[in-house]
C-alpha cells in the first residue's frame, strides 16, 4: 500500500525535486482509506524516471519493500502526466484493494483456423502483460474462444463435424499457436464450458428480473459473419456487409431483446465524463456519435439457432452469441475449486482493466456491454482499446474472407520475438497496417539482428580480447552525462507511458534509439585503438566497453514485453541466469547494475539474421541497415529460434 508517513522534511525536499509531475494527495482521498483520515498521513506518488534523487526519496519515505515501491511506480504510471486527481484516486485505491490487473483479448470465433490477425491482438495483450508484471502488478490475463452461433453451427457442418467437435479442434490450435507466440496467458475460456454456461443463465435472469428484457418480433438484415443485425444505411452496394462484403440475408423473427435505450443516459454521461472508457481517442468521438445518433434495443436471443445456450425462460429458443460471449471475460475469473456464480467469478479482481479488441467489435464492447453491465448493477471494464486491421490489398484480412497471413509460417521461418517485434514496432496499435514480407525482413533485421545483436556481439568480441571477458568497473561509475547514459535516462522518462497506453511502436522506436547511441558511441570511441595507447586509454575503453553493455542490458530489460526470447538470451549473454531474468522488474530498467568483476560468457549471436531471398531487393536491405552494423552477417537455416545454431559467414 502506498499511504505513508512522510515527514515534512521529506516533503519539502520531494517537492523541490525535479521530477517531471508528482502530486501529493492529503487525506481524505478515497473511502477505503477513511480510517487514516485524522492521522498525518499523506500519500505520495513518486516518478522514478531512473532519477537517483527520486529513488532516494523512495528508500527514505520507508518504501521498505521493493512490491510496494513497484505499486508506486504503476500507480503513477496509470497517471502519469495527468493532473486529473480523480485517476490518482482510483489507481490508488486499486492498489489499496490489491486488485488484479485484467487483460482481455477478443474471445475468438471458431469459424476457422487462427490468421496473423488473430494473432495481433493476443501479441499487444502479452506485451502490456509481461510489462504490467514488471511493475510488480498481480496481473491476469484473459483470452479464449466463442464458440456458440449460427456461423459455428455451419462452419462445423461444412467441415462434416459436430459443433461440439468442431469447436474443441478449433479451441485447441488457438492454445497451440498462443504457445508457438510465446503467449503467457493466465485463463483461456471456451464459452461451450459448463461453468460459463451457468454465469451467462444467471447473468440472462438478472437483467430479465431488473425488466430489461421483454419479447417482440423484429425483422432486418443480418450478416451471419458479424452476428449481427444491420442498419441498411451501413452496407455496400447490394446489401453488402461493409466488412465481410457479402449480402445480408432478410430475417423476420419473435425474439427477445435487451433494452439498450434504457442506458442512453447513462452511457452518454459515461462516455463524456471518462475519456479513458475508449481508447484512442478517436474510437471514442466514434463510439460517442453512434451513441449520440439514438440507441435501439437490440435481440438477445434466435429463435431458428440451436447451437447456443438455452434461454432460461424460453428453452425453444438459445441466447444471442454476443449475449453469451462477453461474459466470458467474467466467467474466465472463477477460481477452480468455487461454485459457478457471478458472485464468486466478479470477486475474484473483476472488472478488467482493459478490453483489448479489434475496430470491428467495438460497438459490442463499448455499448452493448457497459449496458449489460449497468442493467446487472455491476461495475464496468476501465477501458475498452480498440485496434485497427491488419490488411491485405486494403481488406480486413479474416477467416470467412479467407485473405490471412499463417502465423506459424511466420514463426517458424523467423521466429517468435520477430513476429511479435515487426507486428507491434510496424503498425500503431490503433491504425491499419498492411503486412509486406520484404519490410518484415528489412525492419528485423537492421533492428534486432543488427543494432541490437552485433552491437552486443562486437562489445563482448572487444571485451574478451581486451579484458579477458571481465567487466573492469561497475557501471554506475559511469558520468551521468555520458550520451549512452543519458540516452537511456531520457528514454526511460517516458517509455512507462508509452507501454501503459499501448503505444507499442513508440516504445520499440525509443528502446532501440538506447541500442543506436549505443553504436555511434562505440564507432566514436573506437575503443579498440584507445586498447592499443596506454594504461589511461585502455581504462577509458574498458569503461566505454562497460557503458555499452549496461546500455544493452537496459534495452534487453526494457523489450522483454516485447521479444522475451531475445531479452532472455541477451540476459544470458551478460552472465546472469534464467532466474535472475524471471526475477526482472521495471526498476532494472535503471542505469547501474553491471558490476565491476563480473564475467561475461563466450559471445553467441542473440539473434540470427535473416538471409535475404531473391524476394527481398537486398538494396533496400542495406539502406535499412546503419553502416556499422554490417560487419558481421549470419545466416538462418530456417530453424526456431530457440535452436542457436548458426553459421557466420
Ligand atoms: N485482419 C485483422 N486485423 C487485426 N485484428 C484482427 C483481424 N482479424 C481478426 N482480428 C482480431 O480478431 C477479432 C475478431 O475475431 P474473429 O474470430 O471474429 O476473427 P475474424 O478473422 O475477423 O473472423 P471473420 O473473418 O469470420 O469475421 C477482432 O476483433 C480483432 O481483434
Amino acid at each position: 500500500m502506498v499511504l505513508l508517513r512522510v515527514p515534512s522534511k521529506l516533503i519539502r525536499e520531494f517537492k523541490t525535486m525535479r521530477t517531471s509531475s508528482f502530486h501529493l494527495l492529503k487525506p481524505p482521498y478515497s473511502p477505503s482509506v477513511s480510517s487514516y483520515r485524522s492521522r498525518t498521513y499523506c500519500s505520495a506518488l513518486v516518478s522514478y524516471n531512473g532519477s537517483p534523487a527520486a529513488v532516494r526519496f523512495c528508500k527514505r519515505a520507508r518504501f521498505t519493500k521493493r512490491s510496494e515501491a513497484n505499486y508506486v511506480n504503476s500507480a503513477f504510471c496509470t497517471v502519469a502526466q495527468s493532473s486529473n486527481e480523480a485517476d490518482i484516486v482510483r489507481s490508488l485505491a486499486d492498489k489499496a484493494s490489491n486488485k488484479p490487473f485484467i487483460i482481455t483479448t477478443p474471445l475468438y470465433y471458431v469459424n476457422a483456423s487462427p490468421h496473423m490477425g488473430s494473432a495481433y491482438p493476443t501479441i499487444a495483450a502479452d506485451a502490456l502483460s509481461r510489462f504490467q508484471r514488471l511493475q510488480g502488478e498481480k496481473v491476469i490475463f484473459i483470452t479464449g474462444t466463442d464458440e456458440h452461433g449460427e456461423k459455428i453451427a455451419l462452419a462445423a457442418a461444412v467441415n462434416g463435424r459436430a459443433p461440439k467437435e468442431h469447436c474443441d479442434i478449433i479451441s485447441e490450435d488457438y492454445q497451440s499457436l498462443w504457445k508457438d507466440l510465446d503467449i503467457s496467458y493466465d485463463k483461456f475460456i471456451r464459452t461451450t464450458n459448463s461453468r460459463h454456461e451457468k454465469i451467462v443463465d444467471e447473468f440472462y435472469r438478472r437483467v430479465y428480473d431488473k425488466g430489461d428484457i421483454y419479447r417482440a418480433d423484429y425483422e432486418g438484415l443480418y450478416c451471419i459473419n458479424c452476428e449481427e443485425f444491420k442498419e441498411e444505411k451501413d452496407l455496400l452496394e447490394h446489401k453488402c456487409c461493409p466488412i465481410h462484403r457479402k449480402p445480408c440475408d432478410f430475417r423476420k423473427e419473435d425474439n427477445f431483446f435487451f433494452a439498450l435505450s434504457n442506458y442512453q443516459k447513462e452511457l452518454d454521461g459515461l462516455l463524456s465524463s471518462d475519456s479513458k472508457f475508449v481508447q484512442p481517442n478517436f474510437r471514442l468521438n466514434e463510439v460517442v456519435g453512434w451513441v449520440k445518433d439514438g440507441l435501439r434495443d437490440f435481440s438477445i436471443s434466435r429463435a431458428a439457432v440451436e447451437w447456443g445456450i438455452p434461454v432460461p425462460m424460453d428453452v425453444k429458443q438459445t441466447i444471442y452469441v454476443w449475449f453469451d460471449a462477453l461474459l466470458g471475460y467474467v466467467s474466465a475469473l472463477l477460481p477452480e475449486d468455487l461454485e459457478p456464480t457471478l458472485e464468486n467469478a466478479l470477486n475474484a479482481g473483476w472488472p478488467a482493466s482493459v478490453h483489448i479488441i479489434g475496430k470491428d467489435i467495438l460497438r459490442f464492447h463499448a455499448v452493448y456491454w457497459p449496458a449489460m453491465l449497468m442493467s446487472a448493477g455491476f461495475p464496468l471494464p476501465k477501458t475498452v482499446f480498440g485496434h485497427g486491421f491488419l490488411t491485405k490489398d486494403g481488406l480486413k484480412m479474416g477467416k470467412s474472407l479467407g485473405n490471412t497471413i499463417e502465423p506459424r509460417d511466420l514463426v517458424s521461418r523467423f521466429g517468435s520475438d520477430a513476429v511479435r517485434y515487426y507486428f507491434l514496432k510496424e503498425i500503431e496499435f490503433g491504425r491499419d497496417g498492411d503486412y509486406s514480407e520484404e519490410r518484415f525482413i528489412n525492419i528485423v533485421n537492421a533492428n534486432l539482428a543488427n543494432t541490437i545483436g552485433n552491437l552486443l556481439n562486437r562489445t563482448l568480441g572487444l571485451l574478451k580480447k581486451n579484458c579477458d571477458s571481465r567487466i573492469g568497473i561497475d557501471s554506475l561509475a559511469v558520468a551521468s552525462e555520458n550520451p549512452v547514459r543519458v540516452a537511456a535516462a531520457e528514454v526511460m522518462r517516458t517509455l512507462k507511458e508509452d507501454f501503459s497506453r499501448l503505444q507499442f511502436s513508440s516504445a520499440c522506436e525509443k528502446i532501440l534509439s538506447i541500442a543506436t547511441t549505443g553504436n555511434v558511441y562505440l564507432d566514436d570511441r573506437a575503443p579498440w585503438s584507445l586498447f592499443k595507447k596506454g594504461v589511461t586509454s585502455a581504462a577509458e575503453a574498458a569503461q566505454d566497453l562497460v557503458t555499452v553493455l549496461e546500455a544493452v542490458r537496459i534495452v534487453a530489460v526494457a523489450l522483454s514485453p516485447v521479444t522475451p526470447q531475445l531479452s532472455l538470451r541477451i540476459y544470458l549473454q551478460l552472465g546472469y541466469s534464467v532466474e535472475d531474468y524471471l526475477s526482472l522488474s521495471w526498476e532494472d530498467t535503471n542505469w547501474g547494475a553491471l558490476k565491476e568483476g563480473r564475467v561475461m560468457p563466450e559471445a553467441q549471436p542473440v539473434f540470427k539474421k535473416i538471409e535475404v531471398q531473391n524476394s527481398v531487393d537486398s538494396e533496400s536491405a542495406t539502406e535499412t541497415a546503419p553502416i556499422w552494423n554490417q560487419w558481421i552477417f549470419y545466416t538462418i537455416d530456417a530453424q526456431q529460434m530457440g535452436d542457436m545454431s548458426v553459421q557466420q559467414t
